[in-house]
């Protein structure tokens, strides 16, 4: 049984719209950031992710990507600054990929892609819980962190080494003590803009953080992503989770700034 929507030709981007008119919003995401036009903005704070590895809670494979969840019942992992006013809490991060190492990120910059892309996201805490906060137009902020294929990357072990107890749709394990800081670059340095979830719903309520410097990952490592089965459910037949990624959606007059000159 599919949940409805997913990445392949019956069921993908070209045809959420028929379920989720809303795929055709003025502020969709991803994008692809035309950095000659993303205007540098000195009104923009330092961004200031601070997380507690204790609030790590679980590792979930969602049938169209695989999540790692974290306790957001405190303040204790929470992302400020940047062009976000207010508190968003840390709820989970997932990632979206390719079948070969030429796709696989959301966003583009200046129409390169990445093999894959790294979302972390928050909500923000002047709604009760994620679930409120999700349908707002200042709901949700997302960090997005392009994979670039080059070293192994140490931090990303942890992650991959968790996959295979979670091959299938709805399976899930414990995943704890982990500092999602690490999958972080050194520098901070984003574009930011006003978008939406890049998967149905494609709730108009993210305000994207899309960081400049990629991080690391390795041949061998990218081959771990799409080993995972997505999609498929225990005993269905086995079909590799890839290309689990939205194209770039029409900026509609929205402008990107840059955070950095
Ligand atoms: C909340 C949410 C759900 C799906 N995706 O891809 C996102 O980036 C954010
Ligand atoms: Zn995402």
């Amino acid at each position: 049984m599919s949940h409805g929507w997913g990445y392949g030709p019956a069921d993908g981007p070209d045809k959420w719209a028929e379920n989720f008119p809303v795929a055709n919003g003025p502020r969709q995401s991803p994008i692809n950031i035309v950095t000659k036009e993303a205007q540098y903005d000195p009104s923009l704070k330092p961004l200031k992710p601070r997380y507690d590895p204790s609030n790590a809670k679980g590792i979930l494979n969602n049938g169209h990507s695989f999540q790692v969840d974290f306790v957001d019942d405190t303040d204790s992992s929470v992302l400020t600054g940047g062009p976000l006013s207010g508190t968003y809490r840390l709820r989970q991060f997932h990632f979206h990929w390719g079948a070969s190492d030429d796709r696989g990120s959301e966003h583009y910059v200046n129409g390169i892609k990445f093999p894959c892309e790294l979302h972390l996201v928050h909500w923000n805490t002047k709604y009760p819980s994620f679930g409120e906060a999700a349908d707002k137009p200042d709901g949700l902020a997302v960090i997005g962190v392009f994979l670039k294929i080059g070293a192994a990357n140490p931090r990303l072990q942890k992650v991959l080494d968790a996959l295979d107890s979670i091959k299938t749709k709805g399976k899930q394990t414990t995943f704890s003590n982990f500092d999602a800081k690490t999958l972080l670059p050194a520098s901070l340095d984003h574009w930011t803009y006003e978008g939406s979830l890049t998967t149905p719903p494609l709730l108009e309520s993210v305000t994207w953080i899309v960081l400049k410097e990629p991080i690391s990952v390795s041949p061998a490592q990218m081959q771990r992503l799409k080993g995972l089965l997505l999609f498929t459910g225990d005993g269905e037949t086995p079909c590799c989770m890839v290309d689990n990624f939205r194209p770039p959606q029409l900026l509609k007059g929205r402008h990107v700034r840059a955070s950095f000159k």
